[in-house]
C-alpha cells in the first residue's frame, strides 16, 4: 500500500521526504523490520523507540513515523511528524487492513474483572445462534473453531487490525473484544470503529502502570469516549463507578443491574454447586455459571446480545446451556471427595468474591484451603489485601508463587504476609514452589473440604526471571488427589 493512504486522516505535523512509495509492513520494534516497513517510534515504560529509529533504516524501514524527527535525516527516508505515534499507529492499521472493524460488529468489553468472562460467553452465544464469530481474549484469540494463541488481554494495534482483517475475510459478522485499560492506555485500540463496549466493574488492580485508582478508572472510562454515536454503552449500574464511565460517551446508554434500576434487571434466586438459578427480566432461568459475580456476568451478556436485536427467549435457552471459559471456577474432584476449584482469581476483589461464593456453597464443616501468590512486577498494594482477604474466609492458607517474573517471590511473600494479622499466623503456610503447595493442600485437605487454587486459571506456565516453564493448576492438582 502507498505510505500516503496509510496515511489518510492521520493528524500530520510535517512530513520530510516523498508519501507516493510502497509499505508492506508496519512495525514498532526495531528488531522485526523487513523491506519497506513503517517504523513507528514510540516512547515505551523501558526505552523509547525514537532510540532505534537508525537501527531501523539499517535493517529496511523505508519511513519512519514518529514524535520528533531524529537530529540527522536520511536522503530517500520519509519521516513523518505526529503528536502521538501510538495512536497514529492506530488509524495506519486500520487503514492497512482496510479498516476491518468498520465491516464488522465489534464489541469491547472492559473492566477490572469479567471481561474473558463475558467476551467468552458472548462468542459462544453468537456462534450458536448462527453467526460466524470471532474472539480476542485473554486465554485464546479465536477465528471460529482455528485458535490463535494470544500474548496480551488486548494486542497491539497492528495485531488487532491484522486479526479482524482475517476475521471479515472467514465471513465473521461478530467479533467480542477485551479491552484492557492497558490498550486503552497505550492506545492499542485507536482508530477501531466499536458497535457496543461493555463495562463490568473496577477495584483494585494495575496501579503499578496507572499509579493512581482515578487514572485507572480514567483508562477505562476512555474507552467509552471514543465509541461513536451509533454504539451502545452498557453498564453496571451496581458498580460505584458504573455511571462515571458513561458520562462523556457519545454512544447510546444502558445498564444491567441485581440491586438497582437497570434496563437489564436480574435477580439471584438460588446459587448452588451446579449453577445459578435466576430471574432475568421477568424470565426464570437456570444457568451453568457458579457464582452472584457470574450473575452480573451473564447479565451483560443478555443485555448486549438484546441490544445486538437478538429475541429474548433465544438467548436465555442458549445461554444456559453454556459453560465459564477455562480457569474460571474449574472443579477438580478427587476419588475421596475432596473437592478442587481452580480459578484466575488474580485480584482482591475477585478472590473475594470466589470465597464467598465458596462460604455460601459449603456445607457444615466442610473446610476451606486456600492456595495463593501474586504477580510479580505488577502491583504491589495487591499483595497483603488478597493475603488478608484469604485469611478472612479460609481456614488454612497456603502463600505461594504466581508469575514471580522478574522479582524475588520471597520479596513478593512478604509483601503478601503483611496482610496476615497475628492472630491469622497460625493458619497460614508459606511455601514458594507452586507444586509444593498444591501437594500440601491436598494432604491437608479431609474428604469434602475444598481447596481454592487461585490467581492462575487457564494458565499453562509459571514465569521465573522471563523464563516462562510449564505448570498447569488443573494438572497439579489432580495428581496432588492422586498421590
Ligand atoms: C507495560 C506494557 O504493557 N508494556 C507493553 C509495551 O511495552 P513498552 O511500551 O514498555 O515497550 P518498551 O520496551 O519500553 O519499548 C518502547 C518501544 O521501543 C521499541 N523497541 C524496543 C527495543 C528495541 O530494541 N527496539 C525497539 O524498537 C519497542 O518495540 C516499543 O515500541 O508494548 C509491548 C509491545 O506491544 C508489550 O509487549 C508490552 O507488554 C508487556 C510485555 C506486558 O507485560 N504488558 C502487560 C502488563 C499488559 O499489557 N497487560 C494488559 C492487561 C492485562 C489484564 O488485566 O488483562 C494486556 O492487555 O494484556
Ligand atoms: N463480574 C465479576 N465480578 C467480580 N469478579 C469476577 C467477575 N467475573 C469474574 N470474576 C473473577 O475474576 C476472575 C477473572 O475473570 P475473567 O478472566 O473473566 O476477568 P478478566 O477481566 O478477563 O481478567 P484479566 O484482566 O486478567 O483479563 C475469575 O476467575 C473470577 O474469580
Ligand atoms: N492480566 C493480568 C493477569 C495476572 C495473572 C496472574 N497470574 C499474574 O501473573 O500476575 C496481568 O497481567 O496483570
Ligand atoms: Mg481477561
Amino acid at each position: 500500500m502507498l505510505l500516503s493512504e496509510l496515511l489518510y486522516t492521520i493528524p500530520i505535523k510535517s512530513v520530510s521526504g516523498i508519501t507516493d512509495i510502497e509499505i508492506s509492513k508496519i512495525e514498532f520494534d526495531s528488531r522485526k523490520i523487513e523491506l519497506n516497513t513503517l517504523f513507528v517510534a514510540i516512547p515505551g515504560t523501558q526505552v523509547d523507540g525514537h532510540n532505534f529509529i537508525q537501527k531501523a533504516i539499517e535493517s529496511g524501514a523505508t519511513a519512519v513515523l514518529c514524535e520528533r524527527f531524529p537530529e540527522v535525516l536520511i536522503d530517500n527516508i520519509t519521516y513523518i511528524l505526529v503528536e502521538n505515534s501510538a495512536k497514529c499507529m492506530g488509524i495506519a492499521a486500520g487503514n492497512f487492513y482496510g479498516n476491518p472493524s468498520r465491516n464488522i460488529t465489534l464489541v469491547g468489553v472492559t473492566g477490572t474483572n469479567g471481561k474473558t468472562s463475558i467476551a467468552t460467553l458472548l462468542f459462544n452465544l453468537f456462534r450458536k445462534l448462527g453467526y460466524k464469530c470471532g474472539l480476542l481474549s485473554t486465554v485464546q484469540n479465536q477465528v471460529e473453531d482455528e485458535v490463535i494463541p494470544s500474548t496480551h488481554t488486548t494486542p497491539d494495534s497492528v495485531k488487532i487490525n491484522e486479526l479482524l482483517s482475517t476475521m471479515q475475510q472467514k465471513g465473521c459478522i461478530y467479533v467480542f473484544m477485551e479491552v484492557s485499560s492497558h490498550a486503552v492506555e497505550m492506545q492499542r485500540i485507536a482508530g477501531l470503529t466499536f458497535a457496543g463496549g461493555i463495562f463490568t466493574n473496577i477495584t483494585q488492580d494495575h496501579l503499578d502502570f496507572h499509579l493512581t485508582f482515578d487514572n485507572y478508572i480514567k483508562a477505562k472510562k476512555g474507552f467509552f469516549d471514543m465509541l461513536p454515536k451509533t454504539a451502545f454503552a452498557l453498564t453496571n449500574a451496581d458498580d460505584k463507578n458504573g455511571k462515571v464511565m458513561l458520562q462523556n460517551t457519545a454512544a447510546t446508554k444502558y445498564s444491567y443491574s441485581l440491586k438497582n434500576i437497570g434496563n437489564f434487571k436480574g435477580k439471584v434466586m438460588d446459587c448452588g454447586l451446579f449453577g445459578l438459578q435466576m430471574d432475568v427480566n421477568g424470565q426464570e432461568v437456570w444457568f451453568k455459571l457458579i457464582g452472584n459475580f457470574n450473575a452480573y456476568n451473564l447479565l451483560a451478556v443478555y443485555g448486549a446480545a438484546v441490544l445486538l436485536g437478538e429475541n429474548s427467549e433465544n438467548i436465555l435457552t442458549i445461554l444456559s446451556e453454556l459453560k465459564p471459559p477455562p480457569g474460571r471456577f474449574e472443579q477438580i474432584l478427587a476419588a475421596d471427595r475432596r473437592v478442587g476449584i481452580v480459578d484466575y482469581a488474580h485480584t482482591p476483589d475477585a478472590l473475594q468474591n470466589v470465597l464467598e461464593t465458596i462460604k455460601d456453597l459449603r456445607e457444615g464443616n466442610q473446610k476451606v484451603i486456600t492456595v495463593v501468590g501474586c504477580g510479580g512486577n505488577r502491583d504491589k498494594g495487591k499483595r497483603p489485601l488478597m493475603a488478608k482477604i484469604a485469611c478472612e474466609l479460609s481456614d488454612i492458607v497456603i502463600l505461594t508463587s504466581d508469575n514471580p517474573r522478574n522479582e524475588e517471590p520471597e520479596d513478593i511473600l512478604a509483601d503478601m504476609q503483611a496482610g496476615v494479622s497475628i492472630t491469622q499466623k497460625r493458619k497460614v503456610f508459606q511455601i514458594t514452589d507452586r507444586r509444593e503447595a498444591i501437594k500440601k493442600a491436598a494432604e491437608l485437605a479431609g474428604s469434602q473440604d475444598i481447596i481454592l487454587v487461585a490467581g492462575k486459571g487457564h494458565e499453562t506456565y509459571q514465569d521465573v526471571k522471563g523464563v516462562k516453564s510449564h505448570f498447569d493448576d488443573k494438572e497439579e492438582l489432580g495428581l496432588a488427589f492422586k498421590a
